[in-house]
């Protein structure tokens, strides 16, 4: 293998471990330890994955697509996989969104944000005249569409597996001068691509926002809840029962009688049939919270099927706060009162 094409790359970090991170082969890695990621090296989902202190240090696996790292942790090669879930541009990750729905056993371990900015890169000797085709992760590509479809009215996409996948295939499998088989002109990737690939910025900070950032979870097997930070996010997906007007105003307000904010809520096709969705939502607050527990055993009680994806700490840190009627002290105070009802006390 070339050197450039080695998965020994890390495109911007100042710890370059991917030496021993990158395992492709089961045997030599211990799957207790060994975490899945989106890559090769160089990637924003590794940049997540240097966020989560456990990891450091372990094995890590570069894998293609979301499905193969939710396969490594069902399968119990990794404990754990990193995935793309949300864009500040784009929205949700709808390949993540769908795999976390379908993937039985899974639990949200922690969430993680990367700020993303993208170049265009291309082989040495290359100018914007000769870009046709823009090899680009889709999500990577959604996100530069303005200045594209500005610069490069007329250009094709090619979509890669990763951000780094997309500059590495525009270099010839082998050392040599034969770029027949490489298919694209220029790369949408992450800044610093440079340093690790014989490649050329052709513009900086192609991205449609210099601000956007990608939210990234870390998800492992089903497994019992942390406890509660007081800083937490709840995600679940839930499906609405057929054919009932105000379904919808049903389950919204299981979390607005609450004092329950949400900062995620996204539809996305059940796929069985036209007209029929399930809705990715994420909850401030724990499921050890009184108010979040609650709502979701009144979410139960109508949705045909609701899937808990976990609790877990904020990537942001921030306190969850409530007004106190809806604090767990509100909550243990009326469930004291109805069972002193029941026990005939005086009130
Ligand atoms: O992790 C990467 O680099 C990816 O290719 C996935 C991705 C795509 C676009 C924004 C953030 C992550």
């Amino acid at each position: 293998m070339p050197d450039h094409h080695s998965a020994d790359h890390s495109a911007d970090h100042s710890a370059d471990h991917s030496a021993d991170h990158d395992v492709s082969d089961p045997r030599v890695s211990d799957p207790a330890t060994t975490y899945s990621y989106l890559g090769p090296a160089g990637t924003f989902t590794e940049a997540a994955l240097k966020q989560v202190p456990e990891a450091q240090g372990r094995s890590w696996r570069s894998v293609n697509n979301v499905g193969e790292a939710l396969a490594d942790v069902v399968a119990g090669r990794s404990v754990a996989a990193m995935i793309a879930i949300e864009n500040s541009i784009d929205g949700g990750v709808s390949a993540t969104q769908d795999a976390l729905a379908k993937v039985p056993g899974l639990r949200i371990l922690g969430e993680y944000l990367v700020p993303v900015t993208f170049d265009l890169v291309a082989r040495p000797g290359k100018t914007l005249d000769d870009v046709r085709v823009v090899n680009a992760h889709p999500v990577a590509y959604a996100q530069s569409r303005l200045w594209l479809d500005r610069t490069l009215p007329a250009h094709g996409h090619l979509p890669a597996t990763s951000n780094v996948a997309a500059a590495a295939a525009l270099l010839p499998p082998s050392d040599g001068d034969d770029v027949v088989g490489v298919l694209a002109d220029a790369a949408i990737a992450p800044p610093g691509i440079t340093e690790h690939y014989p490649l050329e910025v052709l513009a900086r900070g192609v991205g449609d926002n210099p601000n956007a950032v990608t939210r990234f979870v870390l998800v492992g097997r089903a497994s019992a809840v942390p406890p509660a930070t007081g800083s937490d996010k709840t995600s679940i997906i839930a499906e609405l029962p057929d054919d009932r007007a105000g379904g919808l105003l049903d389950m919204l307000e299981q979390f607005a009688t609450r004092g329950i904010n949400m900062s995620l809520l996204q539809s996305r096709p059940i796929g069985d049939a036209l007209g029929r969705y399930r809705f990715v939502i994420d909850l401030d607050g724990h499921i050890l919270d009184e108010r979040v527990a609650d709502a979701l055993l009144g979410l139960k009680r109508f949705s045909p099927n609701v899937i808990f994806l976990g609790s877990y700490p904020r990537a942001d840190r921030q306190e969850v706060t409530v007004t106190p009627r809806y604090d767990n002290a509100a909550f243990v105070e009326a469930r004291d009162w109805l069972r002193g009802l029941v026990a005939g006390e005086p009130q």
